[in-house]
C-alpha cells in the first residue's frame, strides 16, 4: 500500500498518516508538496490513501481541502485523526532570537501563533510556506531567505535545526483534525461513534432553505458536528453547506436525514462514514428526540412494509 500526505517529512499531517497507518512501513508514505496535489495523487490511483488536515481547533477549516471534497472527482473519508498541535520556533545552530528577522511557517500555525510572535518577535516578517515542515527544510538551507521556521519538534530536528522557544502556540490545547482519502468503495462497517460527512448544493435561494436542510437532521434526532457555507465558484452569494453529523449513513436517523436532503436539494455530494476520532459527546438534544433510536426508525419501517403488503395490523 501507498499512501500520499501533505509534506515534506515532518508535516504534523505526517504524524496524523503514521497514527491513521502505525503498521506503514517509512516507504509507504509518499511526501507532496500541497493538499491539492495529494487529492490529483489519489484521485489518479498513483497512491491508495492519502492524508490531509482539514480543521483546527483554532484557526478553523483548510480551505484548500474544503474545497478539493467539494469539486472535482469525488473521494472519500474513509478514516479520521485528531491531534493536538505543538509548535516551536527553530533556528540554524548558533542563532539566537534576537537574530530572527524573517520567520517562515505555514497559513494555520501562522494563525495558531500571532500572539506569542507579537510579544517576543514584534518586528520580525513572516511568510507562509506550504507546510510547517516546508519552512524548517527551507530555513535549515544555506543562503535560506529564513532565520527561523515555527514547526513541529519532529521537523525541527529532521531538518537539523536548533530550537529557540518551545511552545509558542497561543493555545496549549491546539488540536488539529486529518482525514485520510480513498477512492469511492465499500464504507467501513457502522461501529456505533461515527460520523458522516457531506456537502449540500440548495437548488434555489429561497428565505428557510438552509433551515430545511436542518430541520432533517434535527426531527430525526441526528446530531450535527460541523456546519460550514463555501461559495460554490458559481457567483456571489451562491454557497453550498458542509455538514459532518454524528452517526452513519447505515442508521437508518442518518440515512432518512440524507434522504430529505436528496428530495430538497439539487445536489448532494457523500463525503464518507467513518469512525469518529474522539468519544462521543454528551449530549443535551435541544429538540425531543423521542421515537429517533435505530429501533424506532426499524419499526416504523417494518409497519409500512406491513401495510403495503396489505396486512393492516
Ligand atoms: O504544515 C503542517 O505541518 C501541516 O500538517 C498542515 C497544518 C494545517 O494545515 O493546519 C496542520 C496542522 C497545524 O495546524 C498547522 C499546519
Amino acid at each position: 500500500m501507498r499512501y500520499a500526505y501533505l509534506g515534506p517529512e515532518g508535516t504534523f499531517t505526517e504524524a496524523a498518516l503514521r497514527a491513521l497507518k502505525p503498521d506503514a512501513p517509512d516507504s509507504d508514505r509518499i511526501p507532496y508538496p500541497g493538499v491539492d496535489s495529494v487529492f490529483a495523487a489519489v484521485r489518479r490511483g498513483d497512491v491508495d490513501g492519502g492524508t490531509v488536515p482539514l480543521e483546527n481547533s483554532v484557526e478553523g477549516s483548510v480551505t484548500a481541502t474544503i474545497a478539493e471534497l467539494i469539486n472535482g472527482d469525488p473521494l472519500l473519508i474513509a478514516a479520521e485523526v485528531a491531534l493536538p498541535v505543538e509548535f516551536t520556533l527553530f533556528a540554524r545552530a548558533g542563532s539566537a532570537i534576537a537574530d530572527v528577522k524573517r520567520v517562515a511557517t505555514h497559513p494555520h500555525a501562522l494563525a495558531q501563533c500571532r500572539g506569542w510572535l507579537a510579544r517576543h518577535l514584534p518586528d520580525a516578517e513572516v511568510f507562509t510556506v506550504s507546510s510547517t515542515a516546508a519552512a524548517a527544510q527551507s530555513a535549515s538551507e544555506p543562503g535560506s531567505p529564513y532565520d527561523a521556521a515555527i514547526c513541529a519538534r519532529i521537523a525541527g530536528e529532521r531538518y537539523g535545526l536548533a530550537p529557540l522557544a518551545q511552545g509558542v502556540g497561543d493555545r496549549d490545547d491546539a488540536a488539529t483534525r486529518f482525514v485520510h482519502l480513498m477512492r469511492p468503495q465499500p464504507l467501513p462497517a457502522p461501529t456505533d461513534a461515527d460520523r458522516t460527512s457531506l456537502v449540500a448544493f440548495i437548488s434555489d435561494d429561497h428565505p428557510g432553505a438552509l433551515v430545511e436542510l436542518l430541520n432533517q437532521f434535527a426531527m430525526r434526532g441526528v446530531n450535527l458536528t460541523r456546519l460550514e457555507s463555501r461559495p460554490t465558484g458559481d457567483g456571489l452569494g451562491r454557497y453550498c453547506f458542509c455538514l459532518d453529523a454524528d452517526g452513519h449513513i447505515a442508521d437508518p436517523a442518518v440515512g432518512e436525514a440524507l434522504m430529505g436532503l436528496r428530495r430538497l436539494c439539487q445536489d448532494v455530494r457523500f463525503l464518507g462514514s467513518y469512525p469518529r476520532a474522539e468519544a462521543e459527546t454528551e449530549l443535551t438534544p435541544f429538540m425531543p428526540t423521542r421515537g429517533t433510536t435505530s429501533a424506532d426508525f426499524y419499526e416504523a419501517q417494518e409497519w409500512l412494509a406491513r401495510i403495503r403488503a396489505g396486512r393492516v395490523a
